[in-house]
């Protein structure tokens, strides 16, 4: 049986946006409250887990640490400051350490907004 065990982070960050909606306020330095939810998805091993979620919160504290109080647009390999641009960011380190990886998903709560990346299954 395949299960999907989630571990979430949050972290406050500040961004500027080039949009072609309310493009002046999004072009000025603002900030948001932001959660992140990873996914792994196995069969648990014969300790019952798909993987020790002390493990997995290690993997996230980095992250947590290259995004908490930062200027997203000066986050070295964040491409976008957009919630896509995270999702990307979030999976491209987590990936290589955790190949049970099966989303990532980022999103505001206070707005609503969320977007989520679901990774192809891996052999
Ligand atoms: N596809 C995407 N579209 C937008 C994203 C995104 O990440 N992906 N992000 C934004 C902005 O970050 C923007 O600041 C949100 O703008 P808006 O919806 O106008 O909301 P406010 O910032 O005014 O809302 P607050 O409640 O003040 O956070 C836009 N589009
Ligand atoms: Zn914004």
């Amino acid at each position: 049986m395949q299960y999907e065990l989630t571990q979430r982070f949050y972290f406050e960050a500040a961004h500027t946006l080039e949009r072609t909606v309310d493009a002046e306020p999004s072009r000025r330095i603002h900030g948001h409250t932001y959660h992140c939810e990873v996914a792994l998805r196995g069969a648990p091993d014969e300790r019952g887990m798909v993987m020790d979620l002390g493990h997995l919160r290690r993997a996230l504290e980095p992250l947590r640490d290259a995004l908490d109080h930062r200027l997203l647009d000066e986050v070295p390999g964040l491409e976008r400051p957009t919630l896509e641009g995270l999702c990307a960011y979030v999976a491209q380190r987590l990936a290589p350490r955790l190949p049970q990886l099966a989303w990532v998903r980022v999103w505001r709560e206070a707005s609503g907004d969320g977007c989520t990346l679901t990774l192809a299954p891996r052999g």
